[in-house]
């Protein structure tokens, strides 16, 4: 796994997968952003005429329910039912899941559509694991990575996805495999939509790389660790967004090899 990382990050860029994301207003150019730097082709859409045919055209769907309302949810559950039927890997953030019971009713209607991929903090893998837990606080998480597991090997199990808790320790779960990447930054809690971030460039590494595991182990120790060098001339959370990107851009094997640290 740990020599293929980095080829993953280069067939990303050589490919540019066009990445059709439903995101929230919050990330909707940081994340688009991220996308380019990592030589994926973002584009961000959510009318219902248009959703099916994105889809077809695209290699992956990012779903983020960050700031749903009952238009966009329809059009999430459009878009992720044609990538069901046409077999493209989609993946599923479930920003501030836990924190209402509409955000929970969403959750469990796309949860039926099969995520390829579930990516969120470990409050709201809980969240989303049992449905009446509400202690997410907003869309940060009050719990650490590991407490989330057990939610996490539920949903696995349920759903047929690959779960990725993030946070200090990033926790990458798929049928009896775990993998735990402890890169990253402390700061990078304090920008908002780093998270998001994270979902869309597992979307661009699942459109490309057939091995579904190893690429969301690549997209998140890609974002990690850009974001801990990043961190490091950073002089506090605002030119720390600026420097991530420019690292997801500029970032060498060099740099990714000799930072990864990776468990499983
Ligand atoms: N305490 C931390 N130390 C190091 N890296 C972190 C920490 N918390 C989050 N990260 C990193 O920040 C990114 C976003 O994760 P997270 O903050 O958990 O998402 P969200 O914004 O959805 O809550 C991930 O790459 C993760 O590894
Ligand atoms: C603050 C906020 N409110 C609704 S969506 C959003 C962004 C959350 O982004 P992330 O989960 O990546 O921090
Ligand atoms: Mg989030």
């Amino acid at each position: 796994m740990e020599n293929n990382l980095w080829k993953h990050i280069v067939t990303v860029r050589q490919e540019s997968p066009l990445v059709h994301n439903i995101t929230n207003y919050v990330v909707m150019n940081n994340t688009a952003n991220a996308l380019l730097a990592a030589g994926a082709s973002p584009i961000m859409a959510h009318a219902k005429s248009e959703v099916e045919e994105m889809v077809a055209i695209s290699l992956a769907l990012v779903v983020n329910i960050g700031t749903l309302d009952e238009y966009w949810v329809e059009s999430m559950i459009l878009a992720a039912r044609k990538a069901k039927s046409l077999k493209k890997p989609w993946i599923l953030d479930p920003v501030g899941a836990g924190a209402t019971s509409y955000r929970d009713n969403v959750l469990s209607e796309l949860l039926i559509l099969k995520p390829t991929v579930i990516r969120g903090n470990a409050s709201e893998i809980i969240a989303l694991s049992k449905a009446n837990i509400t202690a997410t606080k907003g869309v940060d998480s009050t719990a650490k990575s590991d407490e989330a597991i057990q939610a996490a090997e539920n949903l696995v199990r349920n759903y047929g996805s690959i779960v990725c808790i993030s946070g200090e320790t990033d926790i990458i779960i798929n049928g009896n495999d775990k993998i735990f990447l402890k890169n990253g930054h402390e700061m990078m809690t304090k920008v908002t939509g780093l998270g998001c971030t994270a979902s869309a460039l597992i979307g661009a590494f699942i459109g490309v790389i057939e091995n579904k595991t190893e690429a969301v182990v690549a997209a998140m120790s890609l974002l990690s660790i850009s974001g801990q060098l990043a961190a490091n001339k950073s002089a506090g959370p605002g030119s720390l967004q600026l420097h991530i990107i420019d690292k997801l851009y500029n970032i060498t094997e060099e740099e990714f090899s000799a930072d990864l640290k990776l468990d499983s």
